[in-house]
């Protein structure tokens, strides 16, 4: 019975990630209409990528129910999730689609689990304590992106963004009109678009054209015309284009902020 459970709160990590990339026009990003700013990727290899993810998905709830948040669980969700960035190189051929996710979904998937939890604010607060908790387990002498924009312009990306408890999911669900329609959830893209340091454009640019695209982002979302109809919004495309630019990053949060909003 509570089998069921893991494999269940798997699905839905998955169901989301498949709902992030077809909610389509994400400037920048893949999606059903255009691959954005990739030419390596599409939608069908980030759904092969997704269907990927189950099995790592599944075995950090198996391992994280009723577990303490202690330095115990945090290093086995880290073995788990390296094993789980192996399963996603093999099913893309070497791609990376999903690595980020794998971090915060995978979190938030232990976290639920170790807590028997559904709320929110729990939830986020104990992937910060996770998250904190330090891994001895992590391979020296890769040099990631994340780490090279780090050393470059002090910003902390994915791990920041959870070692935070992750302010821009929290940010991006506190936009809640009376409907959750699709310009709802455009927008709280474009909040994401707007305060995130997604460490994905950085190292393919600079600091100043994320400020930028942080900028042209808030000037969309705090207008109140519909986003799809806002002409800033075909400059945002465009930017992005420009910059060859990808908000990988907050393609994650925003996967991972449809996926808290459907537990409930
Ligand atoms: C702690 C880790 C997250 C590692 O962190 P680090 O920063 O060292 O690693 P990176 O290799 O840079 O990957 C981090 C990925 O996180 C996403 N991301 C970036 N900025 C943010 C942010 N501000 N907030 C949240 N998430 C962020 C991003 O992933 C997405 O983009 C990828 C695709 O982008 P693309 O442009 O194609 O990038 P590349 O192919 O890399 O380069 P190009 O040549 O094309 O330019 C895709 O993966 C998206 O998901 C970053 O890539 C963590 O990973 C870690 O330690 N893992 C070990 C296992 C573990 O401990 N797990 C425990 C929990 S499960
Ligand atoms: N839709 C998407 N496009 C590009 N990178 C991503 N990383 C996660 N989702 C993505």
């Amino acid at each position: 019975m509570i089998e069921t459970k893991f494999l269940q709160l798997a699905q839905q990590g998955i169901k989301a990630l498949k709902w992030e990339v077809s909610f389509s026009p994400k400037p920048g990003l893949v999606d059903a209409v255009s691959n954005g700013s990739h030419s390596d990727m599409d939608i069908e290899l980030f759904y092969k990528s997704a269907d990927s993810l189950l099995n790592g998905f599944e075995d950090m709830a198996r391992i994280s129910y009723h577990h303490p948040i202690d330095l115990e669980l945090r290093e086995m969700i880290g073995h788990i999730g390296r094993l789980t960035e192996q399963d996603m190189f093999k099913a893309t051929d070497g791609i990376n689609t999903h690595k980020g996710a794998i971090w915060s979904l995978g979190l938030l998937i232990s976290v639920i689990s170790s807590q028997q939890t559904l709320d929110m604010e729990t939830i986020l607060l104990g992937a910060k304590r996770l998250s904190r908790l330090p891994d001895k387990f992590v391979p020296d002498g890769q040099l990631t992106h994340g780490m090279v924009t780090h050393q470059k312009y002090s910003i902390n990306g994915a791990k920041g963004e959870a070692q935070n408890g992750f302010p821009n999911i929290s940010l991006a669900m506190a936009y809640q009109p009376q409907k959750d329609d699709f310009d709802t959830w455009l927008r709280r893209l474009l909040i994401l678009y707007a305060n995130v340091n997604d460490t994905n454009i950085v190292y393919r640019s600079n600091l100043q054209t994320l400020y930028d695209f942080q900028k042209l982002s808030s000037k969309i979302v705090t207008n109140s015309v519909k986003v799809i109809d806002n002409p800033e919004f075909i400059k945002l495309q465009n930017f992005t284009r420009e910059y060859n630019i990808s908000p990988g990053g907050c393609a994650d949060l925003f996967a991972a902020s449809y996926f808290l909003k459907q537990l409930n």
